[in-house]
């Protein structure tokens, strides 16, 4: 019974699927017994990886995800893929990509997470659906209100001053006035600083420990990210699955304490943080509609917490690594920047009102996002038989948008979709392009980032804190590599040099 099970859903149904999808005019490499494209697109990573790029060269997708871009030129749009033995159905049109992601009827939900992604961001709001997502926003909605954010500008920019003032004490003892930093670490510890002082209050150490246990699942993800997921697998007791155990518990057993420690001192209150407001929903009971429901539940805050851990530092320290990466190879930006700054901040610590002035950095910022874009893929699937154009989408079946391919098509952004050109968002995000929701970064529709605009005052209160204070260049051995480990990253890292602008007058 065992074997004819295997051969229907092994063998037989993808095929049919595959059969079904041609009749529709979709077409994709054939199916491969049980491995589906893996193989094919392990094989083609491995053969792009050692391809370095010239600096000035954007265009890293064929680098990256090379079975995306050539089988794209090979079938056409929409075409499909095989993850395993499922299916998996790219499209890449911006009329499509808003039908599924506008759709306000909870018709298209998350796709299946990759298990240890789930261990690592938890089932949090990144990751729920229908109900749960609604009661989930709810809660945590207020906390990313402007007046919220404002206040939390003063957390991020005294993070970032501790960070700069280190940087700037070892450039004024050296001799050239410069030192060699590895920005995208560097970046990377203090956007989880921000986050764990903003999100979790003093419980900062704690968030270390958070961050670390996280990481370390990251690599595990990246490791295994092609592997076919086998059913029953996750609970055999591999050298891999309990390192994932022991990890998921060291995360679950911090961010206990970190509640339990907010619990404790509930008397003067929970504290006006995303942490605040979560304990907060969970202890008001009639603040649901039903007398003695909890909102969230202690198990709920948890994932939430781990979501939240991570969504609100990783992608916004890759935002800042490929900015100051940008701003390295186009110096006259980095001057551009760097007036604007010191016009409308001065040379003290930015606030909230003049961050939101730097219209330039803004430009450069979007130009970025839209060009290195953190979050590469933005996947759901539709809880019921669906339509999309002409297309008939089975109930289940994986629909994936890669958005760093979108963001280089050039009837949507132009001739010069592949080249480094922050004026084209001058007349502002929705004007960029042909299409006023062309930039995906963020995502767009219900399930858009809700973070969007603390990632964006965070970038600015940091960047404007650097320009004040240095110019920077990359080192000479840079390599130019993006990779994907969930999110797009430098594979060397980012080593730039920062040139102290000023000396500070104690030392003369
Ligand atoms: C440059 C920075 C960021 C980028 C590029 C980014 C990107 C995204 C994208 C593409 C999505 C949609 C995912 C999908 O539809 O499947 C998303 C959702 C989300 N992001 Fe961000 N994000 C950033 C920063 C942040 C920050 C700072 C936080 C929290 C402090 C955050 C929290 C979230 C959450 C909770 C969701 C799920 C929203 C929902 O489904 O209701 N993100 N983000």
């Amino acid at each position: 019974r065992l074997w004819s099970y295997a051969v229907v859903r092994l063998a037989w149904r993808p095929r049919a699927m595959a059969r079904r999808f041609r009749e529709q005019g979709v077409h994709g490499p054939s199916y491969r017994f049980l491995t589906g494209s893996n193989e094919d697109v392990r094989r083609m990573k491995a053969e792009a990886d050692g391809v370095e790029l010239d600096l000035r060269d954007h265009d890293y997708l064929p680098r990256i995800v090379p079975h995306l871009v050539k089988w794209k030129h090979q079938y056409g749009s929409p075409y499909v893929y095989w993850f395993g033995p499922q299916p998996r159905i790219c499209i890449f049109d911006y009329e499509l990509v808003k039908q599924v992601l506008a759709n306000k009827y909870g018709h298209f939900i998350k796709n299946d997470t990759h298990p240890t992604i789930l261990a690592m961001i938890g089932k949090g709001l990144v990751l729920v659906d229908g109900s749960d997502w609604v009661r989930h926003r709810r809660v945590v909605n207020p906390a990313f209100a402007m007046d919220k954010l404002k206040m939390m500008t003063g957390t991020m920019v005294s993070c970032a001053e501790c960070l700069i003032k280190k940087w700037e004490d070892q450039a004024t003892y050296s001799k050239s006035r410069e030192i060699e930093v590895e920005f995208s670490k560097e970046s990377q510890e203090l956007t989880a600083d921000v986050i764990s002082c903003t999100a979790f209050g003093s419980s900062f150490m704690e968030g270390k420990e958070v961050f670390h246990a996280q990481k370390q699942l990251q690599a595990i993800t990246v490791a295994t990210m092609l592997n076919v997921q086998i059913p029953g697998f996750k609970y055999l007791p591999t050298k891999q699955n309990r390192c994932k155990w022991m990890l998921e518990n060291k995360l679950k057993n911090t961010l206990s304490r970190i509640i339990q420690c907010r619990v404790a001192s509930k008397e003067s209150g929970f504290g006006n943080d995303l942490l605040g407001v979560m304990l907060e929903a969970c202890f008001t009971k009639e603040q649901g509609g039903k007398k003695g429901e909890q909102i969230l539940s202690v198990d709920e805050i948890i994932d939430e917490c781990k979501t939240f851990f991570f969504a609100g530092h990783e992608t916004t320290s890759h935002l800042l690594t490929w900015t100051m990466f940008l701003l390295s190879v186009y110096p006259e930006w980095q001057e551009r920047l760097r007036e604007e700054v010191l016009r409308e901040c001065g040379k003290g610590n930015p606030n909230a009102d003049m961050l939101s002035k730097l219209k330039e950095m803004t430009m450069v910022l979007l130009e970025t996002l839209r060009l290195y874009s953190p979050a590469l893929f933005i996947q759901r699937k539709p809880i019921t038989d669906m339509v999309l154009g002409e297309i008939k989408i089975p109930k289940g079946h994986a629909i994936i948008m890669p958005s760093p391919i979108m963001h280089r098509e050039k009837k949507i952004w132009g001739e010069d979709a592949d080249q480094f050109n922050p004026s084209r968002f001058q007349n502002g995000v929705t004007r960029a392009a042909k299409v006023p929701y062309a930039l995906l970064a963020f995502s767009i529709g219900p399930r858009a980032c809700i973070g969007q605009n603390f990632a964006m005052l965070e970038a600015k209160s940091v960047l404007a804190m650097i320009l004040q204070k240095f110019s920077f260049t990359l080192v000479p051995e840079y390599k130019h590599a993006p990779v994907n480990c969930v999110t797009l990253q430098p594979k060397f890292g980012l080593p730039v040099v920062l040139k102290l602008l000023e000396v500070r007058n104690w030392i003369i």
